[in-house]
């Protein structure tokens, strides 16, 4: 077949593996295959089933206390958040918007990171509608997952246990308390991702710490110490490292001990006026981002970071 174009990750790294076997026998071909296979994996002879571990998901969701936790779990990826993740997250702040029991719900994450934002690998596995299709889709589901925070009405808290990156920053704007450990840092690198604004950063980041500010960590990608975030506005607290995870839960567990629906009533009252507004304002940035997501600079942009010739 013809060599597939660059963009088509996918084919494309089929046609070079077939390219770097050359004329290999099928019969040969199989028993490399096989014997590299029985290598990897020792439980391979056996069932052929593999059950996940107990707390390997990616996204682990505990409730205690009338808290329920929401854990991004993918460390060694620095919690770069899948598709499946968004879609997870968007099902748990759904099922426990509904549930009588839980009071307070928080978002933290597992290891040295909180989030590195999105998974760039989320738009390599192109189906047969191709990218566009990738970007339509991926639209579609940024459009849902924000709107889930924007109309979530019970206290939501983020807890930022470590650095931040892209849609992990801007959705700050959209809870109700940051608490941050003084190892936290906030970075929005879109334009030098070929990427816009999402999360209605482009409308909450200017009323919380003014256009000047916002304009620096929106557009120019200016990186912010938990210090600098909480002078701006975007962080409630700063804890210091070592004492975080202790001061947090205590707070927070006190918290949860206020009547529910007082707690509730007043968020709605503090939010109602702008639903309307954000639900607006992040269909027009799911919208700028789908084409986006098309464009040159951003391809090169995820091309450089997935072939290591780039990092934050
Ligand atoms: C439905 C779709 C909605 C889309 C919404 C859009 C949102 C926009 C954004 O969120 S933009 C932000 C995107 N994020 C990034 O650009 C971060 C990219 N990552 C990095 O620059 C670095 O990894 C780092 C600075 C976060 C950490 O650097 P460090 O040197 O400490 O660690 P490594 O680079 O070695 O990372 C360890 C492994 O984790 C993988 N990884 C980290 N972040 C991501 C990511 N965002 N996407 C995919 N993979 C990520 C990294 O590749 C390493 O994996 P490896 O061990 O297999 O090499």
């Amino acid at each position: 077949m013809p060599k597939p174009g660059m963009l088509d990750f996918i084919n494309k790294a089929k046609w070079d593996a077939w390219n770097a076997i050359g004329s290999l026998p099928k019969e040969t071909a199989r028993k490399n295959y096989v014997d590299l296979v029985s290598s990897l994996s020792p439980s391979s002879e056996s069932s052929g089933r593999v059950d996940k571990e107990p707390g390997s998901e990616s996204v682990v969701i505990t409730s205690e206390d009338g808290i329920t936790k929401i854990m991004l779990n993918r460390p060694a990826q620095k919690n770069a958040i899948t598709i499946q993740m968004y879609q997870e997250i968007l099902s748990a702040l759904e099922a426990t918007s509904k549930d009588d029991n839980s009071v307070i719900t928080v978002l933290t994450g597992n290891g040295d990171y909180y989030s590195s934002g999105n998974d760039l690998t989320n738009f390599t596995n192109l189906p047969p509608g191709g990218i566009e299709e990738v970007a339509k889709t991926g639209s579609i589901l940024l459009r849902d997952f924000v709107d889930c925070f924007i109309d979530f009405p019970k206290p939501l808290i983020a807890v930022v246990n470590g650095p931040a990156v892209g849609i992990a920053v801007t959705l700050l704007g959209l809870f109700d308390a940051v608490y941050a450990s003084d190892r936290a840092t906030f970075h929005t690198p879109f334009t030098q991702l070929g990427q816009t604004a999402e999360g209605c950063s482009s409308y909450t980041f200017p009323k919380i710490m003014g256009p000047a500010k916002a304009i620096e960590m929106l557009i120019f990608g200016k990186k912010l110490t938990a210090h600098e975030a909480c002078a701006q506005g975007l962080v409630t607290e700063v804890f210091p490292d070592s004492t975080f995870q202790k001061e947090v839960w205590a707070r927070l567990k006190a918290y949860a001990k206020l009547p529910p629906n007082a707690m509730r009533i007043s968020k709605e009252l503090i939010r109602h006026n702008e639903k309307e507004k954000l639900h607006a304002v992040n269909a027009e940035e799911s919208t700028a981002l789908q084409g986006r997501w098309l464009s040159e600079e951003c391809m090169n942009a995820i091309i450089n970071f997935l072939s290591r010739k780039s990092k934050l």
